[in-house]
């Protein structure tokens, strides 16, 4: 299997480390520009592959033509580069999901998997629960209200950091209740299991976010309430933070491994 990697933090990084034990034939990796150095200087690549290269041009990573391209970079990349990687059929994991907020760029993506002929593939993440959740939502009128409860350094850099004093919280504070489009657009990097539920739920309007710093949370706590004529759930997920990522629940990494793993087994098949 030839895997492309797109951003490596605290996603990226994991995948790469979960590698170790299952090698891939080939592994590309796409950075920033001036991170290359570093990145080819990491002996975790060396385990992962029999062949790594570390790029920053789109070009080169498509002109490889890998069997999986991981987005776990951000909401940009998404919009930058998705349609393209598509386009040239490319099969596509977008992690940073809250970019399919924008309706135009959700349509740019159908219309080039289509075109291309490759699978756009959103994985579940940090939740769960989406099985039900689409089951209700085609049954019709379903609810959802979903929070994120996380520790306040995980709401540094976010506009929660005007919206209340982080540094000296005595109590969860919610400063944010609103659509899953605004959480979305106003918390990129915090907020993408919101898109993920609207995007089950069929409504990025009608699905209620609500988040949360909480001085005595330990992890990232995901709980969401599901109301339908049809049925009712509810589902309440503790992470573990990434240790090198606050923001981002250590399970997201698995759940894109996952989509690997279910990939390779199509490649034997
Ligand atoms: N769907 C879900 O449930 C979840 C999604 N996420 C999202 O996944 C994405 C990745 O998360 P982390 O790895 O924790 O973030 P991170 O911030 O640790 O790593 C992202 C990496 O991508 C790199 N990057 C940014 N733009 C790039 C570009 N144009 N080309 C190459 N590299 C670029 C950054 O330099 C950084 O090293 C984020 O957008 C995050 O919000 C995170 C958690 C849950
Ligand atoms: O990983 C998490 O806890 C959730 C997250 O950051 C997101 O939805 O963007």
């Amino acid at each position: 299997m030839h895997l492309a990697l797109i951003g490596y933090g605290s996603i990226g990084k994991r995948i790469v480390a979960w590698l170790a034990d299952h090698p891939v034939q080939q592994l590309t990796i796409m950075v920033r520009s001036g991170a290359i150095g570093q990145t080819l200087g990491d002996p975790a690549l060396a385990q992962a592959a029999k062949a790594a290269q570390v790029t920053d041009d789109i070009g080169t990573l498509m002109e490889g033509k890998p069997d999986l391209v991981v987005e776990c970079a951000g909401q940009a990349v998404v919009a930058a580069h998705g349609p393209v990687i598509l386009t040239a059929g490319l099969d596509l994991v977008v992690v940073s999901v809250g970019a399919l907020a924008d309706n135009d760029l959700r349509q740019r993506l159908a219309a080039a998997s289509e075109a291309g002929r490759a699978e756009l593939i959103l994985p579940p993440g940090a939740i769960g629960g989406l099985d039900l959740l689409s089951t209700l939502a085609l049954a019709g009128d379903v609810q959802v209200t979903y929070r994120g409860t996380k520790p306040p350094q995980a709401w540094r850099g976010t506009p929660a950091e005007d919206l209340c004093d982080l540094s000296y919280l005595r109590q969860p504070t919610t400063f944010f209740d609103d659509s899953a489009r605004d959480a979305a657009r106003l918390y990129p990097k915090n907020a993408n299991v919101a898109a993920t539920l609207a995007l089950a739920a069929g409504s990025f309007d009608r699905t209620r976010v609500q988040l949360i710093a909480d001085p005595d949370a330990t992890g990232n706590a995901h709980s969401f309430d599901v109301r339908s004529p049809a049925g009712s759930f509810s589902m309440q997920i503790e992470s573990s933070p990434s240790a090198d990522n606050a923001k981002t629940s250590v399970t997201t990494a698995f759940s894109v491994i996952s989509e690997i793993i279910r990939k390779r087994a199509a490649l034997a098949e």
